[in-house]
C-alpha cells in the first residue's frame, strides 16, 4: 500500500515532532520506506492529501470488558468503587459479556486512534479472540487477585494465557503476567507470580501507589511502601508495566531509577478517582520512562488518548504553576514509543520508522477548530480529539477508513454491549 502526499510525524532526537510530507509504502505488516515513489498500478493507493499520519496511539493500560459498566459508579473514593460496585458487578461477568465488553472497548480505541493497548482481566480467552477479530495490537494478562486460597488455579489460568496466546493474531498478541496490585496480593502470592513472569519470559503489569489509602493499608499490613513492597517481592527485577505511580516519596523515586518498563500515568481516571497527579516531570527528570494509559472505561469512561494527552499535560502544568513542564512534544512521545516501550513492543511499533510493523493513524486535518496549523505537536494535543482521526492502519491493515470500522460491525456492538449489560444487571 502506498499513502501518497503525506505530512507525517516523527520525532527527532531531542524529543522534538517535525513534520515532512512525502510518501509512505507499506509492504505486508512493516513500513517499507518513506519519501517519494512512482508505483505501478498493482500497488494499492491511499491519498493523503489533507490528512497527517502519526503513529498509531498506545493505551497503556486497560481492563476492556469494564465498558459495560462505564458511568454505573462514579464520584465515589477508589476503595469504595472498587470493592463495593465494581468487583460484585464483575464476578456476575460471563464470558459473554467480556467478549461484547471487550470488542466495544476496543471498537473505541481504534476510532480514536489507539492501535496497541494492554488489558488486565480475567476470561482472558474471550478478550484475546476479540483482539484478533477487531485487529487491534493487545498486550493481554490475566489479573490475579487473592480473593480465595485458590493461588494455584489463578497462577495456572495465567501461565496458560502466555502459553495460548503469546504470539497469536500474526503475532498482534503479546502477554504480561498480571499481579493485581500490592494490596490485593499477599507476598508469597505476589513473589510466585514475579517467578511465573520469569519462567514464561513475559513482563510484569501491575497497579501501583494509585492511592494514599493504598501507601495506609501496605504500610499497616507489611510495615513498607508499596514501593518496598513490590522491590522485596522481586518487581523490579523484571520488565514491569506500573499503572499509576500517584504517590512517592524520595526513596521511592531512588528505587525507581532503574526501573526496566515504566510507568502508565492515567490522568483521567486519577482526577475521577480523587487519587492525585502524579509526578510525571519528577519521574521523567528521574529517568523513568512514562507512558499514557485510560484505565478501565469505568474510570475514566471514556477512551479517547487525545483526553489523555491534554489532562497530562493540563495537570502537570497545574501542578507546577508552570506552563513549560510537559510539552505537547513530551506528551505526544508518552502517547506513542514510551507506551510501545513500557508494553515491551517498543522494538517494532511506537514510531513511523522504516522496517517497523505499520501502525499508524491519518488524522484529517480539514477541520474547524484544527486550523490554522501553526505547531502541529501542539494542536494534537491540544485541539485535536480521537474523532478527528480518519483512517487507522493497524499491521499493514486497514481497520478504519473515513472513520468507518472494516473489522467491527459497529451497530451490533452497541447492540449487544446493551443487552449484555442489561442482562448483567438483573444477575446481580
Ligand atoms: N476480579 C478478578 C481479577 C481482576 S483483573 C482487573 C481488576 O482491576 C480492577 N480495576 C480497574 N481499574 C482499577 C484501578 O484503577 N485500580 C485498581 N483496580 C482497578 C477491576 O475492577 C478488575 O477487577 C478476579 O476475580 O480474579
Ligand atoms: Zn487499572
Amino acid at each position: 500500500m502506498l499513502i501518497q502526499n503525506i505530512q507525517y510525524m516523527t520525532a527527532s532526537a531531542d524529543g522534538k515532532w517535525v513534520v515532512n510530507t512525502g510518501d509512505i509504502l507499506i509492504k505486508d505488516n512493516r513500513i517499507d520506506s518513506i519519501g517519494n515513489f512512482e508505483c505501478d498500478e498493482t500497488v494499492e493507493k491511499l491519498d493523503g492529501k489533507g490528512m497527517l499520519a502519526l503513529p498509531g496511539l498506545v493505551n497503556g493500560h486497560q481492563h476492556t470488558p469494564m465498558s459495560l459498566l462505564r458511568c454505573y459508579s462514579d464520584d465515589v473514593t477508589l476503595m469504595t468503587w472498587l470493592n463495593k460496585k465494581m468487583l460484585p458487578l464483575e464476578m456476575k461477568m460471563n464470558d459473554e459479556d467480556r467478549y461484547w465488553g471487550g470488542l466495544l472497548s476496543m471498537a473505541e480505541m481504534i476510532k480514536s486512534g489507539t492501535t496497541s493497548y494492554a488489558d488486565m482481566y480475567i476470561g482472558i480467552d474471550t478478550i484475546g479472540e476479540a483482539a484478533v477479530e477487531s485487529g487491534i495490537r493487545s498486550v493481554i494478562a490475566r489479573g490475579l487477585i487473592a480473593m480465595d486460597s485458590d493461588y494455584e488455579g489463578r497462577l495456572k489460568e495465567a501461565a496458560n494465557v502466555v502459553d495460548r496466546w503469546h504470539g497469536k493474531g500474526d503475532g498482534r498478541i503479546t502477554t504480561m503476567i498480571a499481579p493485581h496490585s500490592p494490596y490485593m496480593c499477599p507476598p508469597d502470592f505476589l513473589r510466585a507470580a514475579v517467578n511465573l513472569s520469569k519462567e514464561k519470559n513475559v513482563p510484569l503489569h501491575i497497579h501501583l501507589a494509585e492511592t494514599k489509602d493504598e501507601e495506609k493499608m501496605i504500610q499497616e499490613k507489611h510495615g513498607l511502601r508499596p514501593v518496598e513492597y513490590l522491590k522485596q517481592a522481586g518487581v523490579f527485577d523484571r520488565h514491569v508495566l506500573l499503572a499509576h505511580g500517584v504517590h512517592f516519596n524520595d526513596a521511592d523515586y531512588e528505587t525507581l531509577k532503574t526501573v526496566q518498563g515504566g510507568i502508565i500515568h492515567n490522568p483521567v481516571s486519577n482526577a475521577k478517582l480523587g487519587c492525585g497527579i502524579s509526578d510525571v516531570k519528577r519521574l521523567m527528570d528521574t529517568g523513568v520512562k512514562v507512558g499514557l494509559g485510560t484505565d478501565g472505561p469505568a474510570s475514566a469512561s471514556s477512551l479517547d488518548l487525545f483526553l489523555e494527552m491534554k489532562a497530562a499535560s493540563w495537570f502537570q502544568k497545574l501542578k507546577y504553576e508552570e506552563a513549560a513542564v510537559l510539552s505537547a512534544h513530551d506528551v505526544l512521545s508518552m502517547a506513542t514509543q514510551n507506551g510501545a516501550d513500557i508494553l515491551g513492543i517498543g522494538d517494532e511499533v511506537g514510531s513511523l520508522t522504516v522496517g517497523k510493523k505499520a501502525d499508524l493513524l491519518l488524522m484529517d486535518m480539514n477541520k474547524l477548530h484544527l486550523t490554522p496549523s501553526h505547531e502541529h505537536a501542539n494542536l494534537l494535543v491540544y485541539s485535536a480529539t480521537g474523532q478527528d482521526v480518519d483512517t487507522v492502519i493497524i499491521d499493514g491493515k486497514i481497520v478504519m477508513r473515513g472513520r468507518e470500522l472494516k473489522t467491527i460491525d459497529e451497530e451490533k456492538v452497541i447492540a449487544n454491549a446493551k443487552e449484555r449489560t442489561k442482562e448483567l444487571l438483573v444477575r446481580l
